[in-house]
């Protein structure tokens, strides 16, 4: 990462729990002078003890940057602290699923330039999504403040309207447990198949480690992709045929499980 606002002004991660932690050690991974973090949480993390960074001590009066990074339900108790860096030139970013930007002006005043933000923990290891939207206050140099910190841990899409980010969180936000549950279902499948679980999990994980990286780096339809392992009257279309039952199967329950997703965001969202 360049030197840049955020190295010199500091960043203040209020939370560092399994996103913040995915974040950060995507940022000190890309560069980030750990120097210019500070972190707030009551429970570090072994990991996050060893990082280098300043840990519950005094946070610079007016940071670049504040991501708030706690659960939703502990944001009042926690985001209070922060107080006295709102209204003025720090950005706050929040990663917290369902918590609006109305909300956030209640806590820390209307005047405060707010981006809400969606990531996903792959930003870990550099392959993030993040979405992204801002409140009245946010200006094209926040935007792209954010976006130059959110880049270095993956691609950043931003929203045309908050209301989007309900299904953001439904998809990419959450989307990463379905998958881990797909590679699960697979490596069970395959030691119910006689494999032995270790050769199992190594067979599921790299088939999804590699669909994914060819999804992304082929830039050809999915279908397409589908329909290149398919060959006909073959092992996959027979294997298809049940993941594809009847319209319904696999479609239908991502179907309901991102929306169930969506609905806990917008619940969320109704405090
Ligand atoms: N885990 C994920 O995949 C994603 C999580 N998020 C959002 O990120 C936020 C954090 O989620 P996780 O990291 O999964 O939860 P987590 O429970 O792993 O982390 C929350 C952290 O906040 C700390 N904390 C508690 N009270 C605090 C206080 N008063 N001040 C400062 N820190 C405090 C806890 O010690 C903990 O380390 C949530 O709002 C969630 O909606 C968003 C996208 C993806
Ligand atoms: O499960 C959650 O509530 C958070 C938000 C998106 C992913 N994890």
């Amino acid at each position: 990462m360049q030197e840049t606002d955020i190295a010199r002004r500091g960043l203040v991660l209020l939370g560092c729990g399994k996103m913040g932690s995915a974040m950060l050690e995507g940022w000190l991974a890309r560069g980030l002078p750990p120097s210019s973090v500070h972190v707030i949480d009551p429970s570090p993390s072994e990991w996050l003890q060893g990082t280098g960074v300043n840990l519950n001590g005094e946070t610079p009066a007016d940071p670049a940057l504040v991501l708030v990074a706690v659960k939703p339900q502990m944001m009042s108790d926690a985001l209070p602290q922060l107080q006295p860096a709102a209204g003025g030139p720090t950005l706050f970013v929040s990663v917290a699923a369902g918590v609006s930007l109305q909300r956030y002006e209640v806590m820390l005043g209307a005047a405060t330039p707010i981006i809400r933000a969606m990531p996903n923990t792959p930003a870990a290891v550099g392959k993030g999504i993040t979405a992204i939207a801002g409140n009245a206050q946010v200006t094209e140099t926040h935007l792209q403040t954010a976006e130059d910190l959110l880049s270095a841990v993956g691609e950043v899409v931003r929203l045309e309207d908050e209301t989007q980010m309900d299904a953001v969180t439904g998809v990419s936000g959450s989307g990463p447990a379905y998958v881990f549950h797909m590679i699960e279902a697979m490596a069970a499948a395959g030691e119910a198949e006689g494999l032995a679980p270790d050769l199992a999990l190594a067979l599921a994980r790299a088939t999804v480690a590699g669909a994914g990286a060819l999804a992304q780096e082929s830039g050809e339809d999915p279908g397409q992709l589908r329909k290149n392992v398919t060959s006909p009257n073959g092992t996959t279309q027979a294997g298809l045929e049940v993941l594809m039952r009847d319209e319904g199967g696999l479609r239908q329950l991502v179907g309901e499980t991102v929306h169930a997703a969506a609905e806990r965001s917008r619940e969320l969202g109704r405090g």
